[in-house]
Order: C-alpha cells, then structure tokens, then sequence
C-alpha cells in the first residue's frame, strides 16, 4: 500500500500549531477526567508527591522516575480523547486495497482515531475511563500497536511524542506538588 500526506509542507507556524494545541488538549482532557474520576487523581497525585517528598524544584531526572498511575491516564486519554481525532489525511499514490475495500489512486484517505479508540471489539468497555486497563496489556501510543495511534504511525508519525508526554507529566507534577518547574 502506498499512502502520502496530501499536504507535504510544513512551516513554523505548523510546528507550534501541531505542538501546543494537542499538548494543552490532552492536558484538559486528562484533567478533565481525573476530577470526574477523584480516587484516580489521589492516586496520581500520592505518587507524585511521594517521588518529589520535599524537593524544591522538579527536575528532569524526576520524570524518569517510576510514575505508574500518571503514564496509565495519559495513555487512557488518549485513547478516548485523541487531541488528532482524524490524524491527518493520507492520499493514496496507486490503486490499492486496503481491508477488503478498493481505492483508486489519488483517493484521500481519513483514519478515524476516535472511532478506533472506542471500538467495542477492541477495547473492553471502551466509553469507561480505566487507566489500569494498560496495566495487563503492551498496547504504547508510539505507533507500534494500531489499537492506539494517537501520534499515528510510521516514518511520518509525530516527531514531537516525546516531548508532549514530558510537558504534560510535568505540568501534573508542578501541579501536584505546587513546586518550581524546572528551570
Ligand atoms: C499530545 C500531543 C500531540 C499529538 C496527539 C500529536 C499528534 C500528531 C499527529 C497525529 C501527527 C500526524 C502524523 C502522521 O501524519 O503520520 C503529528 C505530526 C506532527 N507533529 Fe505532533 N502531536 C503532538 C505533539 C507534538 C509536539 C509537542 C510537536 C513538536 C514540538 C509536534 C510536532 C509535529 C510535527 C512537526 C508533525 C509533522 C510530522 C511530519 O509530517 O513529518 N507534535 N502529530
């Protein structure tokens, strides 16, 4: 199968664009859920202040740190919350198949990420917010599995994964703790 981005040029403009909004996205919808869900966000914040203890400023090493509940909710949101619900259209390049269904050349092609997220023969209970979920399975959001692909996948998948993740376990931690962020 061949697909390409139908729109190839990125600026500068784009990068911030494709960087602070789905980060903040993901940021609120993560709160949005841990205060529907307040034993879930004690159990987030417990962790996290048991990492800092009384530690004055949040440092990069601190992330690293082993912030189980914190990675469970971001990976639940997004599955249920993908900041990029449609990701972003690929055209094919060739006739080609895909699942059983023809598509000619230069057909637009939208992976429906939402819909992925919540697909009942995915994902049991899909519309529950459960990060534990991710406790017995190996499903990543970094495009390996394509039962979550928040970033999408492949060559052209999300260059910025990294960095998204860290902004937002750092704003939980500044959060949490009320400490400096780094500098
Ligand atoms: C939660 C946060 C983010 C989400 C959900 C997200 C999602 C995505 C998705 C779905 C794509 C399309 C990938 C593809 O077509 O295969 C993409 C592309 C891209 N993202 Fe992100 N992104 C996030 C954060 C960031 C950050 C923080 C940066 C930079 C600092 C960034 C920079 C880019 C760039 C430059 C592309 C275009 C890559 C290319 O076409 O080669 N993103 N992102």
């Amino acid at each position: 199968m061949i697909l390409t981005k139908a729109n190839n040029v990125f600026d500068l403009k784009d990068m911030f664009e494709a960087g602070t909004d789905t980060t903040f996205t993901l940021l609120k919808w993560a709160m949005a859920e841990l205060i529907r869900h307040p034993h879930i966000m004690k159990e987030v914040q417990e962790e996290i202040r048991e990492i800092m203890k009384f530690k004055p400023k949040v440092e990069e090493s601190d992330l690293h740190k082993i912030q189980h509940s914190l990675q469970l909710v971001i990976k639940e949101t997004l599955r249920l919350h993908p900041p990029a619900s449609l990701l972003l259209q690929r055209e094919s390049l060739e006739n080609t198949k895909i699942q059983g269904y023809d598509i000619p050349t230069k057909t637009r092609v939208i992976i429906n990420d939402w819909a992925i997220g919540r697909d009942p023969v995915l994902w049991e209970d899909p519309e529950d917010f459960l990060p534990k979920r991710f406790l017995n399975i190996t499903i990543d959001y970094k495009g390996h599995e394509f039962e979550l692909i928040p970033f999408e996948a492949g060559r052209r998948g999300c260059p910025g994964i990294m960095f998204a993740i860290a902004s937002v376990e750092h704003y939980y931690y500044t959060d949490s703790t009320g400490v400096c962020p780094v500098d």
